[in-house]
């Protein structure tokens, strides 16, 4: 279990009245890239809040680093970048990461390192307010990254961006990898996933596969990720219709 980031077994999640997880176990290797791909409310967000410890009525286990979820040890290992902007408009990127940094007794030199490895350095100046989508993703990353924690969970980090801007942040993600972080990324646009070096496939509060990309091509015999994730729902018994259950037996 040493070589695992991130150990869950069994993962039962309930939000207000229903439960939104059903069991979910999977493990993310240390210093891979992870995809946790599925469609909007398949239940993304709550599996990364039960990964960072901020989820109520969890059940299950839940590993990180070696350590229960949540636990203080984690607090300054992990970096959890939600989907909300999670730094002050009325800043500068630079105000804000030297007030980040503070917090995390980070030194001053980690807030350059941290703009040039999110390129902001053209905006460390610039009011957080008047960022545009995409600088403010990164502005965001950026705070995550300082005092390089060894775990980076990031809930769909390029929603809304180009796919210019996608693709940049993707090499940034492989980067960080190269360097030795763990990073669980999610996003629900497929296309995505064959950046990772694995693919968790979420869909209704379940896990439909967890594989690599060449892997997931492979059982499903489709073209691409977008194909492989239909054909999977095709196959779950749960998700077939009447007359796709012959299809998939
Ligand atoms: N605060 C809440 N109270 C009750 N149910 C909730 C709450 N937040 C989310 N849910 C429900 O939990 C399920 C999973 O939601 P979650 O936000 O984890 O999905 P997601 O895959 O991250 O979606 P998205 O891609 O749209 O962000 C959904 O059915 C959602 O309606």
């Amino acid at each position: 279990m040493e070589n695992y980031a991130i150990h869950t077994d069994e993962i039962r999640v309930r939000r207000g009245k229903k439960e939104v997880l059903h069991g979910v176990s999977f493990d993310v290797p240390k210093g891979s890239l992870v995809g946790l791909l599925g469609p909007s409310g398949s239940g993304k967000t709550t599996l990364m809040r039960a990964i960072v410890g901020v989820q109520r009525d969890v059940s299950g286990t839940v590993t990180v680093l070696g350590h229960a979820a949540g636990s203080a040890i984690l607090r300054h290992r992990v970096g959890y970048v939600t989907q909300d902007a999670s730094v002050y408009p009325d800043l500068t990127v630079r105000q804000n990461l030297n007030y980040f940094a503070s917090i995390l007794h980070a030194e001053r030199a980690d807030v350059d390192r941290v703009i040039e490895s999110t390129d902001l350095g053209g905006q460390a100046n610039q009011l957080v307010d008047s960022l545009s989508g995409g600088q403010l993703s990164r502005a965001s990353l950026a705070a995550a990254l300082l005092g390089s924690p060894e775990l980076l969970v990031l809930d769909e980090p390029t929603v809304g961006l180009d796919p210019v801007l996608r693709v940049d942040l993707w090499s940034l993600f492989r980067r960080l990898a190269e360097g030795g972080t763990t990073l669980l990324v999610s996003s629900h646009v497929m296309d995505e996933a064959t950046r990772c070096d694995r693919l968790v496939l979420l869909r209704e509060g379940e896990i439909l596969a967890d594989e690599t990309p060449t892997g997931l091509l492979e059982c499903t015999g489709a073209a691409d990720a977008e194909g492989a994730f239909l054909t999977l729902i095709r196959r779950h018994p749960k998700h077939a219709g009447p007359d796709r259950l012959e299809e998939a037996s």
